[in-house]
């Protein structure tokens, strides 16, 4: 049994929670509200999340990061990904000197275009065999219910890495290993940019071919970017990479593919903003992974076009007729 503090109590936070109590941990639960906090300890629930769920005992919940993080082993981190640095600034002083870092993040820093596990190393000085990333195929409400699912584990540093698999391999959660972080990552980040073309398409009436073409073509453009970045292909074609990208593209829960789907019904950004308070990662992924592909000099169409639809410059339509119009190429391009 291990202490784990986890940062902070949204969706995937509480439902991580879950899979880490039921495997047996100690778990602390940060979260910014006091009615949060009450709710979690005095009726075993989140509410705002999953209503009508029962928590574990082994769950506690607090709004200062300082007891959260007394103790702790590992430090599970899932904010909204551009919110992570100024948290985490203000985290990493009260983190004990050797535990390990665990992001549940799926998202790219704007302007810096780094990834999580780099915003970690960099905002708290831990070297990569304290920073592990967990990614893969988890709609967190599904987790929450305990329905039967896989994962990611990645860390530079296998033993590492395999403590992190003991940790959360519970009832429900099967956590594979791996020791390819980029790929995990950026596998996680560009399947919500995926998921929200595909709810595009969706939105806009089209059916399987059309979001089958864009899974399909969506994957090779992740894995482009990734093994220009070092990452091994063979994580692309694994759970952080097309398992993730086909629950998120089929699934209503996804709050990404949702999200598509609006705007290929027609709302505008600003509108479905106005509806959830829900982070959709891919939103704003879009625009620091475009700019880390033109960094790289990949060609990321995708991307490219998802963050003009975002940014109000082309439509959803013009978006798939910009698809098919495209010079043709070898598919393996
Ligand atoms: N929900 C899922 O199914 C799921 C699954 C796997 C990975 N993820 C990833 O986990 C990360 C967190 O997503 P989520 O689904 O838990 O989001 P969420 O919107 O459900 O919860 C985000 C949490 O962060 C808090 N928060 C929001 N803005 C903040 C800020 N500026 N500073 C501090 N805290 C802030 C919110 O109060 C909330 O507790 C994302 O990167 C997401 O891609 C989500
Ligand atoms: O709801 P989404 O779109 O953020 O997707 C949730 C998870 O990342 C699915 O694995």
């Amino acid at each position: 049994m291990a202490r784990v503090a986890v940062f902070s109590a949204g969706s995937w936070g509480t439902a991580f929670g879950i899979v880490l109590a039921d495997a047996g941990n100690e778990v602390t639960l940060w979260a910014r509200r006091e009615d949060v906090v009450t709710a979690v300890n005095d009726r075993h629930e989140n509410p705002d999340y999953f209503p009508g769920v029962e928590l574990p005992a082994g769950i506690r919940a607090t709004s200062d990061p300082a007891e959260a993080l007394a103790g702790a082993e590992y430090v599970v981190l899932s904010v909204p990904s551009q919110s992570l640095r100024e948290n985490l600034a203000a985290w990493a002083p009260l983190v004990p000197e050797d535990a390990v870092f665990i992001s549940l993040m799926k998202g790219v820093e704007l302007g810096t275009t780094k990834r999580m596990s780099e915003v970690i190393a960099e905002v708290t000085g831990a070297g990569p065999e304290r920073i592990s990333v967990v990614s893969g195929p988890n709609l967190a409400k599904e987790i929450a219910m305990r329905e039967p699912a896989a994962s990611v584990v990645a860390c530079a540093d296998d033993a590492v890495a395999k403590q992190v698999q003991e940790l959360c391999h519970s009832r429900a959660f099967r956590p594979y290993r791996s020791t390819d972080v980029v790929g995990c990552e950026l596998g996680g980040a560009y399947k919500n940019v995926v998921g929200l073309c595909v709810g595009m398409a969706v939105g806009l009436g089209f059916g399987d071919n059309t979001t089958a073409s864009l899974i399909t073509r969506g994957l090779a453009e992740t894995a482009r970017l990734a093994m220009k970045l070092g990452a091994d292909p063979l994580t692309l074609m694994g759970l952080a990479g097309l398992g993730d990208l086909v629950a998120t593209c089929s699934s209503p829960l996804s709050r990404n593919r949702t999200f598509g789907e609006k705007l290929g019904q027609g709302l505008s950004v600003e509108e479905i903003y106005a509806t959830t308070s829900q982070v959709a990662e891919g939103a704003k992924s879009c625009a620091s992974i475009l700019d880390l592909a033109r960094r790289n000099g990949v060609d990321a169409p995708i991307a490219e076009h998802v963050d003009a639809v975002v940014r109000g410059e082309i439509g959803t339509r013009e978006m798939m007729d910009a698809f098919i119009a495209r010079e043709t190429k070898a598919e393996r391009d």
